[in-house]
């Protein structure tokens, strides 16, 4: 087969997930964690062909980026106190909304609820339109109604007004983005509630996704598991500049577990509580978010679906340049220019379909209040568009919030070439009136007081000359504090200084490797079109679970010794193979590994007994060439690691024809 030919192949037959279920439950990519205790929704375990698919992963993705980069790779506890997260916002602020049917003890996440409810009552729409959906479709609708446990109401072909098809469209763009109250107001509008028993629900509440815990015996030391790997990052910035000679820009980053008690975990591996993240921060001046390998990536075309266009209802997207996407500030800056452009080499690399891609920009509502600009790398699957990379700005608002909190300066220091005039706020304490006012209790508010940033120095400032005194609390004191001017004086001050100090801006883009894995399965599924049965996963070679299965004809000890021999060599030159010596068919034992992935074979016969020589057959054309083990060792070595194409790297073997299979 050609390359067009077996392109064709791959498309020929519809894509099918239960089959692709069935292969990896099967070839034990991964399962249900617990089985034998029935299982806990939303944990898995891999198995040896999906941990060797994640560790190859992971290998590209050091190698893409910490290598690349020159990145620093920290790996940080994941038991993280009370405090920490408190500070960073997560305490408060990391949930999703949760409304429960009292009468059954169900509990929806209200987001999905009113997502999965519009878009049946769009298709029951499309249905009663006579809009056909393709057969595929359907097939996949009813085999996840056949698994689901919780049977939703069947989709009842109702024609709905145009324009509440228009309302529902524009909910549906928008659906991240939507408050708890704001749910509410839908589920009461559009009438949503339990789907199946129709009955009302009570309003979102919030539910925090960590999972909490107790630090050491006495239970006082209030933890969580984290529920992602920045926050470390973050706490070791000084240590790191540091470590890079105190230069700036630079990239920290972890790879790591991490833990959300997700509502209603859902989708397999796309939606779980327990899962593996690669996360970067890449901390730059806030004035200068160019970045110096722009260049190099600026011409790479990509899928972008920018805010306005989700505004107006479309899913259409906009395919450009990188360079055009920063020039025209569709993205913010260079620097999460840049990152997006890796993100998608790095996305090629490991099998993901370019026509599956695209980069949605978050709405106004669905980023964090202190993001400058986000985006997400999407991969289409048959579950629809899923987030598995996103890339946001997150502006100077962690390394703030911690040394706020900590009163340790994380910060830039940067030597000025010509000195500046800098205005700023300074405060001045009377020192000698703290101790007599305050007692033991001195040191605590001094420190509150010289710690307060520039706004709240302006604050104060206006608060003082308006009232003459300032008011204020100091965490772990009683009541609240007045001072007059005879303790503060607060006022505008120019100075000549020599060093601009700032607090970097961190451009993060957050990997979720269960996700992003997931994904390539379906993407690299196929199944042969001569025999439906026969499924194919097309890994790429670099991270294909395995790179050789190596298949003596017979059980003839001259093809055993043979098979030795060259177990040794693929041994000594660390390429992944599996010997299969079954006497199951030849046929037989390349399907199965098809199904594994294995993208080559090498086939030791009676010739090989005499001459040494082998044939490499090729997983997805099922081509063969012959040639001496080190000629097949070379083309191997040089197709899986050195990027060399299948016809470039045998064209010096001979072809070797075979029955078809
Ligand atoms: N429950 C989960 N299961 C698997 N991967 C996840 C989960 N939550 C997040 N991720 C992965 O971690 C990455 C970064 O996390 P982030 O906080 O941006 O996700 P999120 O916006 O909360 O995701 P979602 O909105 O889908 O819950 C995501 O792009 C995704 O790949």
């Amino acid at each position: 087969m050609s390359v067009e030919e077996v392109a064709q192949a791959k498309n020929a037959v519809e894509f099918s997930r239960e089959n692709l279920e069935s292969v990896l439950k099967r070839r034990f990519f991964f399962a249900p964690s617990f089985e034998l205790y029935g299982g806990v929704s939303g944990l898995y375990d891999y198995g040896p062909p999906g941990c060797a698919f994640q560790a190859n992963v992971i290998d590209v993705w050091r190698k893409h980026f910490i290598l690349e980069e020159d990145m620093l790779e920290v790996d940080c506890s994941m038991l993280t106190p009370y405090e920490v997260l408190k500070t960073s916002g997560h305490v408060d602020k990391f949930s999703d909304w949760m409304c429960r049917d009292l009468k059954t003890g169900e509990i929806f996440r209200a987001d999905h609820l009113v997502e999965e409810v519009l878009e049946s009552r769009l298709k029951g729409d499309q249905e009663a339109r006579g809009l056909t959906k393709d057969a595929n479709a359907n097939a996949q609708e009813d085999a996840d109604k056949k698994k689901r446990k919780k049977k939703v109401k069947e989709i009842k072909a109702v024609k709905l007004d145009d324009n509440v098809v228009k309302e529902y469209e524009e909910i549906l763009a928008k659906i991240d983005g939507y408050s708890g109250q704001e749910l509410g107001e839908l589920m009461i509008k559009y009438n949503i509630g339990n789907p199946v028993t129709g009955e009302a629900l009570e309003p979102p509440m919030a539910f925090n996704l960590m999972f909490e815990t107790a630090i050491g015996p006495s239970g006082q030391l209030k933890g969580y598991l984290r529920p992602e790997t920045a926050q470390g990052q973050f706490l070791n910035f000084n240590k790191l500049l540091e470590f890079n000679n105190h230069k700036t820009p630079f990239a920290s980053a972890s790879i790591g577990k991490s833990f959300r008690n997700e509502i209603s975990p859902r989708s397999g591996l796309l939606r779980v509580r327990e899962f593996l993240m690669a996360e970067i921060e890449h901390f730059v001046d806030p004035l200068n978010k160019t970045h110096p390998r722009f260049d190099e990536v600026k011409n790479i075309k990509l899928r972008f679906l920018p805010r306005e266009v989700q505004q107006s209802g479309s899913t259409e997207p906009i395919e450009t340049t990188i360079e055009d996407a920063v020039a025209t500030k569709m993205v913010d800056n260079q620097t999460l220019g840049y990152f997006i452009a890796r993100i998608y080499s790095f996305l090629m690399a490991i099998g993901v379909d370019s026509n599956k891609l695209r980069f949605r920009q978050h709405m106004a509502n669905e980023m964090a209040h202190y993001a400058a600009d986000c985006w997400d790398a999407e991969l289409k699957t048959s579950y629809g568009w899923i987030e598995c990379v996103g890339c946001a700005d997150r502006s100077a608002y962690d390394l703030t919030v911690h040394a706020n909190k900590t009163k340790e300066k994380l910060v830039v220091r940067q030597k000025l070439e010509e000195p500046v005039q800098v205005t700023k706020w300074e405060i001045e304490l009377t020192k000698k009136l703290f101790g007599p006012k305050f007692r033991k209790d001195a040191p605590k508010v001094e420190s509150f007081l010289l710690n307060l940033s520039q706004e709240e120095l302006e604050a104060k400032a206006k608060e003082l000359k308006a009232g003459g005194k300032i008011v204020f609390e100091v965490e772990g004191m009683d009541s609240q504090i007045e001072l007059d001017d005879k303790f503060v004086s607060i006022e505008q001050v120019t100075r000549t200084e020599h060093v601009r100090e700032f607090v970097p801006n961190v451009i993060e883009p957050s990997f979720g490797i269960g996700r992003i894995i997931y994904s390539v399965f379906e993407h690299v599924f196929w199944s042969r079109p001569e025999d439906s049965a026969r499924a194919v996963l097309s890994f790429p070679p670099l991270v294909a679970p395995t790179k050789v299965l190596l298949v003596p004809l017979s059980n003839h000890p001259d093809l055993s010794s043979v098979a030795h021999q060259v177990s040794k060599v693929f041994r000594k030159e660390k390429i992944p193979f599996k010997v299969d010596d079954s006497g199951v068919s030849i046929g037989k034992r390349y399907s199965r590994n098809d199904e594994l992935g294995t993208p080559f074979g090498v086939t030791i016969d009676f010739e090989s007994a005499k001459d040494g020589t082998v044939t490499l057959r090729e997983r997805d054309s099922t081509k063969q060439v012959r040639g001496t083990v080190e000629e097949v060792v070379k083309a191997i070595r040089d197709i899986t690691y050195n990027g060399v194409t299948w016809e470039e790297g045998t064209k010096s073997l001979k072809p070797f024809e075979t029955q078809s299979e």
